[in-house]
């Protein structure tokens, strides 16, 4: 058997004593979902931060496709050379947009294909107007970021990490920060870029939309994964209380 697209074996975090992420493992095949879902604090963010190398994992090895690296005591110690192609794999949606303020729509969109991959301004340009039609925002291209809703701030967001032509998406709580009103139109195109077949590791509280989406749900507790599996599975019959009590919390939200 083929081994799977993404592998993270025994990943672990420590901010001092705080042990944000412990001795997860997770597997994913290529143009597939993975939920994770979990309460506040029990290390999503850091997990996702570490797989992006926003922050070095303290231990573990982490490998996309055949880019493989490995942290033992808070160092890299093999794989430095596949690191960069290993963090150009993925691009990341924050929860907060992060888009740059004094830019107008198409700005931020092409920026980083021209800075990083020397895309010439036209390409970029085309490239963009294509992302932008496909988020539903073509005709806020000259817009400034700062008259963008909430809703549409996330979506350009998307539309920019798209325009890297990642190998894999990382949604970090991507609609917790929209009005409820807002939600729908973030989810649908993370919905249509899971439907389209791309590779999502999607961090949120929105549970119902995790259980239609998610190909694979994991369930954090505690910096570790304490249930994973079929999201349908997990939620009818969970196997810990923790999970049980989790879901019948956020059920109001369901
Ligand atoms: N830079 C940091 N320095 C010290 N501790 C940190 C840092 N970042 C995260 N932590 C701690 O690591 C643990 C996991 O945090 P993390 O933000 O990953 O959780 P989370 O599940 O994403 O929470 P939320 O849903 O609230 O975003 C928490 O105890 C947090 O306080």
């Amino acid at each position: 058997m083929s081994r799977p697209f993404i592998e993270i074996t025994h990943l672990r975090k420590l901010f001092g004593d705080v042990v944000a992420v412990d001795d997860v493992s997770l597997q994913l095949d290529e143009g597939r979902t993975a939920a994770i879902i979990g309460s506040s604090g029990c290390g999503k963010s850091t997990f996702l931060r570490c797989l992006n190398m926003l922050e070095t994992p303290t231990s573990g090895t982490m490998r996309i496709g055949e880019d493989e690296v490995e942290f033992a005591d808070g160092e890299m110690i093999r794989g430095a050379d596949r690191s960069l192609n290993f963090r150009k794999s993925m691009a990341m949606v924050f929860q907060s947009f992060e888009l740059f303020p004094n830019m107008n729509v198409l700005r931020n969109i092409t920026l980083a294909p021209r800075l990083v991959k020397g895309m010439r301004r036209d390409e970029a340009e085309e490239t963009a107007l294509a992302l932008l039609d496909r988020v539903g925002l073509k005709h806020k291209a000259t817009a400034p970021v700062t008259e963008l809703s909430g809703g549409q701030a996330q979506r350009v967001a998307i539309a920019r990490a798209l325009a890297m032509a990642p190998r894999v998406l990382l949604f970090d709580e991507a609609t917790s920060a929209l009005d409820p009103e807002l939600v729908g139109e973030v989810l649908a195109v993370i919905r249509d870029l899971a439907s389209e077949g791309r590779t999502l590791l999607v961090v949120t509280h929105e549970l119902a939309f995790a259980r239609d989406v998610a190909d694979t749900l994991y369930f954090f507790d505690q910096g570790r994964v304490l249930e994973s599996g079929k999201p349908e599975v997990l939620m009818e019959n969970p196997q810990t209380e923790r999970l049980a009590s989790f879901l019948k919390r956020y059920s109001g939200q369901v």
